[in-house]
């Protein structure tokens, strides 16, 4: 974040990008995008946010595709962030945090998203791995809003359990800088209306979704994020890659000079 920015660019290659890019809706298509992504990232930003589901559909080759660009991305001094949202009891989740976070595995990325439906305390394996994790606690699409609205019997909502959790565990953390242990926390309404006490937020990286096709503006960062903005890692997918082959690159740039506005 602080030699590139802190945007984040998605790898989300949906059939109809792949059209889009003249590619074809297989493992081979979803290749190419992401290497010309991966291509046009490095240097510009720091982070990429491959979205698991769009290679997972692929199969056996899919996986191969994902495995080749990880790695390309990771070789390039890209950070990745598998966005797999994982989660599962605490003996299944060791071997999610193996697949993504694992030392010497084929898919190793510097982080992964994951899903604390079973309790944050299932998703220690991970937690405890060498690299970071994003949990997922106020999402940008709205079918999530009411159960993530209810409230516990002190009065938080989940979004706010969820985030008091992380940041326990993140003010035992060593050091002073941002800790390993994220939330993802969607740009689609402004965090005020979460829940969520900003002071939960002090050393907890916040991964945002929600930028551009989803509706919010990265000139509205500030206002949203409030006093946690400077913690925020804005994702954008669809409206990069919705600049086709050739437009790729400029819209990157045009993604991080937006933020540096
Ligand atoms: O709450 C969430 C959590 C994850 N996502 C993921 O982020 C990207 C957003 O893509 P755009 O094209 O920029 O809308 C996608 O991979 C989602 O799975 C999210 O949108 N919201």
């Amino acid at each position: 974040m602080d030699a590139h920015g802190p945007l984040c660019v998605g790898i989300d290659p949906h059939a109809a990008l792949l059209g889009l890019w003249g590619l074809g809706d297989d493992a081979a298509g979803a290749r190419e995008l992401a290497l010309r992504v991966v291509e046009a990232a490095a240097g510009r930003v720091g982070i990429v946010k491959p979205q698991v589901a769009f290679f997972e559909r692929f199969g056996a080759s899919g996986y191969a595709v994902l495995e080749e660009v990880i790695g390309a991305a990771r070789a390039a001094g890209l950070l990745v962030i598998a966005d797999a949202k994982r989660g599962d009891v605490g003996s299944t989740m060791e071997a999610y945090a193996a697949a993504w976070l694992g030392e010497g595995s084929p898919l190793r990325a510097d982080a992964m998203t994951a899903v604390a439906f079973q309790g944050l305390g299932s998703l220690e394996a991970a937690i405890a791995a060498d690299g970071g994790l994003f949990v997922l606690a106020a999402t940008s699409n709205p079918e999530g809003r009411a159960l993530q609205a209810s409230r516990d019997e002190t009065g938080r909502t989940v979004s706010a359990q969820l985030v008091h959790e992380v940041a326990q565990r993140n003010t035992g953390a060593p050091g002073t800088a941002l800790a390993d242990l994220g939330v993802v926390i969607g740009a689609t309404r402004p965090l005020a209306e979460t829940g969520i006490d900003p002071r939960d937020l002090a050393r907890t990286p916040i991964l945002a979704p929600g930028f551009g096709a989803q509706g919010a503006r990265l000139d509205e960062l500030d206002a949203l994020f409030g006093a946690a903005a400077p913690a925020v890692i804005p994702t954008v997918s669809r409206s990069v890659l919705g600049a086709g082959a050739d437009g790729v690159r400029a819209a990157i740039a045009a993604h991080g000079a937006e933020l540096r506005r």
